[in-house]
C-alpha cells in the first residue's frame, strides 16, 4: 500500500472508529430536540424526521461495522468506501440540516434558540468525528447549520437576524477549524505511520539478525566489560557441548582454560583479538581445536560495551591438515628414498616437482633450478645423436593426453650436457576425472648398459688381450664362410702356437707372460686388416681368419702366406717386459719368443671343425720342422 492510500484508509477508519459514539449521541440528541420540538411543531412532521434520523444512524451505523470487519486492502474498495462514508454523513448532516426548517417554530424564540443550541453543539461535535476528511467535516457543517442560519435570517426579526449572523460567524468559525484539525490530523497520522514503517524495518532487521544468529555455522557470544556472557547463539552452545541458559551468565574470567582470555579482552581495549589452538571447555568434556575472532561492542554513546567472539570448531579440519601433513611427509620420504628419478608436470608442461635421484643422476643442486621450468626443454631436448627433439613429439611431454607411457632407450640431458641413457615412465595425474598434469619416474641405465657391455664382453672376448674368444671366434668363422659362399673368394685361417713360451712363465711368473701375451695380440692385430679376425684360442694359441682373399686359390694362398710371414717376422722380434717382484719398481727383460703358424686355406665347401682340425695339423708340422715357421695344410697348396 502506497503512503496516500495508507493515509485515507488511516482517516477513514479513525473516523469509523469513533462514529458508534457519534451515531448515537447525534440520534439521542435528535430524539431530545424532537421531545423539545412537538410542543411547538406538528407532531407528524417531529415524528417524520425522528424516523429518518435513526434510520439513516442505524445504515451508517451498519456501514461502519462492516468497514471495521473488513478493512479495504486495494485503492479502489478504500475509495468506494470513502465515498460511501461520506454520502452518510452527508445525509446526516442534511437531515440535522432540515431539523432547522422542520423544527423551526416562527416566533419562538426560545425553541428557536434551543434549536440553535442543538445545531451549534452537533456542529461542534461534527467538526471533532469528520474532521479528518476535509470534505465530509465541510458537508456536514454546512449542511446542518446553513438551513438554521438561512430560517433565522428571514424571519424578519432582530433576534432572529442576530442569531443569524452569529450562527454564519459560528459557521465560518467551524470550517476554519476543521480546517486545522484536519490538518494536524493529517499530521499526526503521517507521523505515526512513518514511526510505524521505522518500527517495522528495525523488527524485521532484529528478527533477520536473530535468525542469523540463530542459524549461523559459527559460534557467537557477546560478552559485557566484566567478562560475563550475556549472549550466546545454539551453534556456540552446541560446539561447548552445553545449554544457551548454562552459558549465559558465565564469568570467563574463570575460566579453566585461559589461552582464550588475551584475545577476549583485546576485544575490550578496543582491537581486534585472534586464538588460533587447542582448547578444553569448562562446563563440558569439550575439547578440540578453535579459531576465534573479537571484536570491539559500543554502546550508544560509543563507549565500549562489551566484546563479540566468533568462534569456529577447527577441530577436524586440523586432524585432516596434520593427516595431509604427514602424508606429504610419507610422500616425500618415499619420493626422495626412491632410486629412480621422479618429476612432475603441469599441463603446460613445466615442472612441478623433482626428487633427490632426478638432482643426483642430472646433476642439478638446487630443486629451483628446475621447479617451473619447462622439463622437456630442459633435460629431454635432443636425442642421443644430438638431433632436436621437438617437445610436440615427446611421447613423455604429452603423457597427460594418454594413459602410460613406458620407453626403453632414449636419454635425458645432464646439467654439463651429457646424455644419460634412461628408461622411463609416465602416467597421467587424474584429480575428479579432470587431468592435472603428469608424473614420471626413470631410471639411470649407464651402470646397467656398462654391466651388460661388460657381460658381452666376458662373454665374447678375451679378457687378457680383449682379443674375441672361442665363441666369437665361432661367428666369425661363419660370417667368413659366408662371405665365401657370397663372393666365391677363398678365405684362410691360421692357427698360431708360441714357441718356448713357458720358460717365461716358470722364469718371471705368469705375470709377465700374460704381458707377452697381450703383446703378442697387439703385434698380429696390427698385420691384419679391419675386417679381419684375430681371437685367442686359448693358453698361447691365436687365430687368425683372413677372409674375401681371392677367387683363385694359388693368389689366395699367396696373400695368406704374406699375411702369416708378416705375423711370424713381427712376432718374432725381441719382447720388452717389466718385472715387478714384491712391489718394487720394476725392471726390464728382453725375451725372445717366435710362434709356429698352421694355415688353412677354405672356402664355403668346409666346415668350421674341418678348418680348425687341418689347421692344427699344419701348426705341429710347423712344430715339427723346427718352429718359428709358416706350414700350409697340404692341400691348401
Ligand atoms: N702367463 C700365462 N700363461 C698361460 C696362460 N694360459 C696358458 N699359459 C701357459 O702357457 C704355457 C703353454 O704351454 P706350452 O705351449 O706347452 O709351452 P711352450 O713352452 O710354448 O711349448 P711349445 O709350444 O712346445 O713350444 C703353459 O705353461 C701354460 O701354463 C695365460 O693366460 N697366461
Amino acid at each position: 500500500m502506497d503512503k496516500h492510500i495508507a493515509i485515507q484508509a488511516a482517516l477513514l477508519r479513525q473516523m469509523l472508529a469513533s462514529s458508534k459514539i457519534t451515531i448515537i449521541t447525534s440520534t439521542l440528541l435528535a430524539a431530545i430536540l424532537a421531545y423539545i420540538q412537538h410542543e411547538v411543531i406538528a407532531s407528524t412532521a417531529v415524528l417524520v424526521w425522528l424516523i429518518l434520523i435513526v434510520l439513516v444512524a442505524i445504515l451508517r451505523a451498519a456501514l461502519a461495522d462492516a468497514y471495521l470487519r473488513s478493512p479495504p486492502t486495494e485503492q479502489s474498495s478504500l475509495r468506494a468506501r470513502l465515498t460511501t462514508f461520506r454520502i452518510g454523513v452527508l445525509a446526516i448532516g442534511v437531515m440535522w440540516g432540515s431539523a432547522g426548517i422542520v423544527m423551526f417554530p416562527p416566533h419562538d424564540p426560545p425553541h428557536q434558540m434551543f434549536l440553535i443550541f442543538m445545531l451549534a453543539g452537533l456542529t461542534a461535535g461534527g467538526v471533532v468525528s469528520y474532521s479528518a476528511d476535509l470534505f465530509s467535516g465541510i458537508c456536514f457543517a454546512v449542511a446542518a447549520l446553513t438551513p438554521a442560519v438561512v430560517r433565522l435570517f428571514i424571519a424578519e426579526e432582530n433576534l432572529s437576524i442576530a442569531m443569524g449572523m452569529a450562527g454564519t460567524l459560528y459557521l465560518g468559525f467551524m470550517l476554519m477549524s476543521i480546517r486545522h484539525i484536519n490538518r494536524n490530523i493529517r499530521e499526526n497520522i503521517v507521523l505515526h505511520l512513518e514511526a510505524s514503517e521505522r518500527e517495522e524495518t528495525v523488527r524485521i532487521s532484529e528478527e533477520r539478525y536473530r535468525l542469523l544468529l540463530k542459524h549461523s555455522p559459527v559460534g557467537i557470544i557477546h560478552y559485557d566489560t566484566n567478562l560475563v556472557i550475556t549472549y550466546c547463539n545454539d551453534r556456540f552452545a552446541s560446539i561447548m557441548h552445553n545449554s544457551a541458559e548454562r552459558l549465559i551468565g558465565l564469568d570467563m574470567k574463570s575460566l579453566r582454560d585461559q589461552s582464550v582470555m588475551p584475545a577476549l579482552k583485546k576485544a575490550l581495549e578496543g582491537e581486534i583479538g585472534y586464538y588460533e589452538g587447542h582448547y578444553t571447555a569448562t562446563l563440558s568434556d569439550t575439547d578440540g581445536w578453535f579459531a576465534m575472532t573479537c571484536a570491539t561492542s559500543r554502546d550508544a554513546a560509543g563507549q565500549i560495551a562489551g566484546g563479540v567472539a566468533i568462534l569456529q570448531d577447527v577441530t577436524e579440519r586440523k586432524h585432516a591438515e596434520t593427516a595431509l601433513h604427514e602424508s606429504h611427509q610419507k610422500m616425500y620420504s618415499l619420493l626422495n628414498s626412491m632410486a629412480e628419478g621422479a618429476y612432475g608436470l603441469d599441463l603446460n608442461g613445466n615442472c612441478t616437482f623433482v626428487n633427490r635421484s632426478f638432482m643426483r643422476i642430472l646433476g642439478y643442486e638446487h630443486e629451483d633450478e628446475v621447479i617451473g621450468k619447462h622439463i622437456h626443454a630442459l633435460i629431454h631436448h635432443a636425442h642421443p645423436d644430438g638431433s632436436p627433439y621437438p617437445a610436440s613429439e615427446c611421447k613423455m611431454h604429452n603423457a597427460y593426453r594418454s594413459r602410460e607411457i613406458h620407453v626403453l632407450s632414449e636419454v635425458f640431458w645432464h646439467k654439463n650436457g651429457s646424455a644419460i641413457p634412461i628408461e622411463y615412465w609416465s602416467r597421467p595425474i587424474i584429480v575428479d576425472g579432470i587431468v592435472q598434469g603428469a608424473i614420471a619416474t626413470f631410471l639411470d641405465l649407464t651402470e646397467r648398459n656398462l654391466a651388460e657391455a661388460q657381460i658381452r664382453n666376458l662373454a665374447f672376448y678375451d679378457t687378457l688381450t680383449q682379443l674375441p674368444n672361442r665363441r666369437l671366434l665361432n661367428d666369425r668363422m661363419g660370417q667368413a664362410l659366408a662371405a665365401s659362399k657370397r663372393s666365391g673368394r677363398y678365405g684362410a685361417l691360421m692357427l698360431l702356437d708360441l714357441d718356448n713360451f713357458k720358460p717365461l712363465n716358470d722364469t718371471f711368473g705368469h705375470d709377465v707372460g700374460d704381458l707377452l701375451l697381450i703383446e703378442v695380440a697387439r703385434r698380429i692385430s696390427g698385420c691384419i686388416r679391419e675386417t679381419d679376425t684375430v681371437a685367442r684360442f686359448g693358453g698361447d694359441e691365436y687365430v687368425v681368419v683372413l677372409s674375401e682373399l681371392d677367387i683363385d686359390k694359388v693368389e689366395s694362398t699367396r696373400n695368406a702366406d704374406i699375411v702369416a710371414e708378416k705375423i711370424r717376422a713381427s712376432l718374432a722380434e725381441p719382447y720388452l717386459l717389466t718385472v715387478r717382484q714384491n712391489g718394487s719398481a720394476g725392471s726390464t727383460v728382453e725375451y725372445h719368443c717366435t710362434a709356429s703358424i698352421g694355415v688353412v686355406l677354405f672356402n664355403y665347401h668346409a666346415s668350421r671343425e674341418e678348418i680348425l682340425k687341418q689347421a692344427d695339423i699344419a701348426m705341429y708340422r710347423a712344430k715339427a720342422s723346427g718352429r718359428n715357421r709358416v706350414s700350409f695344410d697340404d692341400q691348401s697348396t
